[in-house]
């Protein structure tokens, strides 16, 4: 995979350029003019409240959703005219793979490929490498024949980690990747980005606290009310979730797990972010 990413210079555009992007769902706004520049190789972690336009702001980048005014530029191109999706490895929040489908991890890990792959051509040696690799690099080659639906979701998000890796794509948008991901698995995940990150790869994530991310993000953004609060160094965690022991509680629970997902509360204040020069 040291292949699969260059070195950039100063004149390269950045992964993702945001101009005064404005969202707003059925009139009501969620993005309200947020400007920021992604350079290329950058790990940055969006922030922020419940509801505060995170997911909102992946989508737009994305052209998932549409803009009411601003502007989208993907390396470089504006986002209606950008055409190396290739190059885009997406992990959507909440786990989808699988799904009723009883497909084996590598079966999900290699459908990552085929959006890259011409049409009609069937996988090359390098397109099954790139799968073993993609597995090995998540940690799961030794569940490769199992069932998706056998895998705890922590494993599941991996999957689809893998899933994009597969794609040799060189800049990541990960949305909660961490969520209902178990201690161990965020470990492993937090291991998998940091080599990402080492490889020169354009990671962009939405999280909800840095946990074991911490010393892998670079840089943070923090959304507040659909508007950038606070765009830099990572903040630091304050109330409930800096205190030691304190077990957090994600909004979004492991869904494989109705016990825990039945106990869950999902208090949208439970996140604090000290966002300097803020109250
Ligand atoms: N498809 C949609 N249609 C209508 N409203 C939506 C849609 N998606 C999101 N919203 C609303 O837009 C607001 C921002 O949602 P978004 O998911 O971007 O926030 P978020 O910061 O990612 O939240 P969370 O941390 O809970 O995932 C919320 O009030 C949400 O209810």
């Amino acid at each position: 995979m040291s292949a699969q990413f260059t070195d950039v210079g100063s004149d390269v555009p950045p992964a993702f350029r945001t101009v005064g992007a404005h969202v707003a769902y059925d009139g009501v706004p969620v993005l309200d003019g947020v400007s920021i520049d992604i350079p290329v190789g950058q790990t940055m972690a969006v922030l922020g409240p419940n509801g505060s336009g995170k997911s909102t702001l992946m989508r737009a980048m994305l052209g998932i959703v549409p803009l009411t005014s601003g502007q989208v530029l993907v390396h470089g191109v504006p986002l209606r005219r950008f055409r190396s999706w290739r190059r885009i490895g997406y992990v959507p929040q909440r786990l989808t793979a699988g799904g009723a489908v009883p497909a084996t991890v590598r079966e999900i890990v290699a459908s990552g490929q085929v959006a890259a792959r011409r049409r009609l051509s069937f996988a090359t040696r390098a397109d099954r490498a790139a799968v073993e690799e993609a597995l090995e690099t998540v940690g799961l080659a030794d569940r490769a024949r199992d069932s998706v639906r056998e895998l705890s979701g922590g494993q599941q998000q991996r999957v689809l980690i893998a899933r994009a890796l597969a794609g040799r794509p060189d800049t990541f948008v990960m949305d909660e990747p961490m969520a209902g991901v178990d201690a161990e698995n965020q470990r492993a995940l937090a291991g998998t980005i940091a080599r990402l990150r080492d490889l020169g790869a354009t990671v962009v994530l939405v999280l909800h606290e840095l946990g074991p991310l911490e010393d892998v993000i670079e840089r943070a953004v923090v959304l507040e009310s659909g508007r950038v609060a606070h765009d830099g160094s990572a903040p630091e965690p304050t109330g409930e979730c800096a205190r030691p022991g304190h077990e957090h509680q994600h909004p979004h629970p492991d869904p494989n797990d109705p016990a825990r997902a039945a106990t869950e509360t999902a208090p949208a204040n439970l996140i604090r972010l000290e966002v300097p020069g803020r109250d």
